[in-house]
């Protein structure tokens, strides 16, 4: 490709529905137990690399470590808390706390506000005490016959309420902006019908071969932002070998994960890769500006060979959120 002038990854940001700004490509932390502690590298090589936006989760396990590598950095000059956009998520276990949710989360952080708190699974489960999961509790409970223990009389609704509570309490500054994750449209047209504050943003799995074309229709109508995870497929990174992706990287003399990243960006929403490798973090801030026949090309695979890599027992109660995905 020749010589093209356009701005890396990093540099490009959106506005969210409520006015606040938040870059397009965040670090994603949801790293393997085994690789928690290497969250605090990957977070400094990261915002070193240009990055200004962290996705992480209070179920991650990851916020302690990001906590760390933002307080060194502040130490050494590099960036201010405000330079940063942090986005954490309220996990179904603390369906109805989610003050103590981002109590945790703050504390964890070493921060006195997130930019945006999403409410992770429109589901509800029972708290069960286990010292190893998450500040004491377990992250995904069962029942004695292994299956997820939800709270069938709870609401999925009552969470994002809570949220809506603290957003709009002026007094209170923890939170920019809120927001949901994992909702499919009924969904999404549900808050929208019963609660005050509309959502700035849905964040879902979405890639080529699950390009969410009913959420992006109806969010971009109700002016609700969309955030990918899991954009290179998740564990082992499938997409970056799959054959129409490297054939794109090929032709933009790109790599694929900047093919992978820049289709979301491209199209106005967000995305949150991971890794803990400082080298490839560093290097895969490429923007590529896709063609419109490029974009088109890449979500076709969403029709000929669906995909959806996110796929646990317990998520199966979200419709839509299981198998394939929606229909397209
Ligand atoms: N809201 C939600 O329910 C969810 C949110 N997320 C967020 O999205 C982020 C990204 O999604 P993930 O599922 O973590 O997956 P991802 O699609 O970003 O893939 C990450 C994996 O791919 C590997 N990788 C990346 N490029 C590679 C390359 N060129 N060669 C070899 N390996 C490579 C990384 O080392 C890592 O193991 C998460 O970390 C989290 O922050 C993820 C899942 C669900
Ligand atoms: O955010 C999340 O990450 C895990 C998968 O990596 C998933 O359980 C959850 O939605």
């Amino acid at each position: 490709m020749a010589e093209m002038l356009h701005p890396k990854l990093t540099e490009i940001s959106f506005l969210l529905n409520n006015g606040v700004r938040m870059p397009a490509i965040g670090l994603g932390t949801a790293n393997p137990p085994e690789k928690l502690a290497e969250t605090k590298q990957a977070v400094k090589a990261a915002v070193k690399a240009g990055y200004r936006h962290i996705d992480t989760a209070w179920a991650y396990g990851s916020e302690p470590f990001i906590g760390e590598a933002i307080k060194e950095l502040i130490e050494e000059g590099v960036i201010k808390r405000e330079d940063l956009f942090i986005t954490s998520k309220v996990w179904p276990v603390l369906w109805d706390d989610v003050d103590r949710s981002l109590n945790e989360s703050l504390k964890s952080l070493g921060v006195e506000y997130v930019d945006l708190l999403l409410q992770h699974w429109p589901i509800c489960y029972n708290k069960r005490n286990d010292p190893h999961g998450i500040n004491g509790l377990a992250r995904n409970p069962v029942r004695e016959d292994g299956s997820p223990d939800y709270n069938e009389s709870a609401d999925w609704i009552e969470t994002y309420r809570q949220l809506e509570k603290i957003y709009s309490d002026p007094k209170d500054r923890r939170v920019r902006a809120i927001g949901v994750s994992n909702f499919p449209v009924e969904y999404l047209e549900r808050v929208l019908k019963e609660c005050n504050v509309k959502p700035a943003m849905n964040q879902v799995e979405m890639h080529p071969r699950l390009p969410q074309f009913e959420l992006n229709k109806f969010c971009r109508e109700k002016n609700i932002k969309l955030t990918a995870y899991s954009p290179v497929g998740s564990h082992g990174a499938p997409l970056v070998d799959y054959p129409p992706i490297k054939e794109m990287a090929e032709k933009y003399n790109i790599s694929p994960n900047d093919i992978l990243t820049s289709y979301h960006v491209r199209q106005g929403s967000f995305v949150v890769p991971r890794s803990v490798n400082s080298v490839r973090i560093a290097s895969n801030i490429e923007f590529a500006p896709l063609s419109k026949e490029d974009i088109d090309k890449l979500s076709d695979l969403g029709r000929t060979d669906p995909k959806r890599y996110i796929n646990e027992e317990w998520n199966k109660v979200v419709p839509g959120f299981t198998g394939t995905g929606p229909p397209v």
